[in-house]
């Protein structure tokens, strides 16, 4: 085993593993999670009413359905030496009610939430729009690493912000 690096070392390292004379500063993940309810229906214009009840089944409900959802937001960034925070959680937590909370919770998703008049409000859709969200909201926005949503227990949807090529 490498004695650089290994988990008994404390000595600062680079991504080839070798020591480094400047050394940087720790990059951390961080995240907080809030949960909101919203209902909606899973419908897209683009297919007919028949199509749309075979695609989405129960979620294609005429009178929508409701999900408690549970929504994480996690950033990534180097520690200030001077607060020792990547970000202070008290101004995250105030950054996701506006972005998130404000315009989501206790909301009919499709109705309420101008972007998804013509977007399927599928999970994906909506870890995007929180993305989106959460970014013009950030001071820095390249801190935002990953949106992570929970739909149900079992349902689950991450985006880290990447586009196909
Ligand atoms: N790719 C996606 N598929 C589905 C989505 C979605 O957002 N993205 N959404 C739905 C429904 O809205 C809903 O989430 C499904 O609910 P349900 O089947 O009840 O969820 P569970 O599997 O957790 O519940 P069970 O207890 O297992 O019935 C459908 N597909
Ligand atoms: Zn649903």
């Amino acid at each position: 085993m490498s004695g650089t690096g290994s988990a008994q070392s404390n000595e600062p390292v680079n991504n080839n593993d070798q020591k480094r004379a400047d050394p940087g500063r720790r990059v951390v993940y961080v995240s907080r999670a809030e949960s909101f309810s919203a209902c909606h229906r899973l419908h897209s214009p683009s297919l007919s009413d028949a199509e749309n009840k075979t695609l989405f089944g129960k979620c294609n409900n005429p009178n929508g359905h409701g999900h408690n959802y549970r929504v994480e937001i996690i950033l990534k960034g180097e520690v200030d030496p001077v607060t020792g925070m990547v970000l202070n959680l008290t101004d995250l937590k105030q950054y996701m009610k506006k972005a998130i909370m404000d315009p989501l919770d206790h909301k009919n998703i499709d109705k309420d939430v101008p972007y998804f008049q013509n977007v399927v409000s599928t999970a994906e859709n909506i870890a995007v729009f929180i993305w989106d969200q959460v970014r013009k909201e950030l001071p820095n926005p390249g801190l935002l690493y990953e949106v992570k949503l929970h739909e149900t227990n079992n349902n689950i949807v991450y985006y880290r912000g990447d586009w196909s090529d």
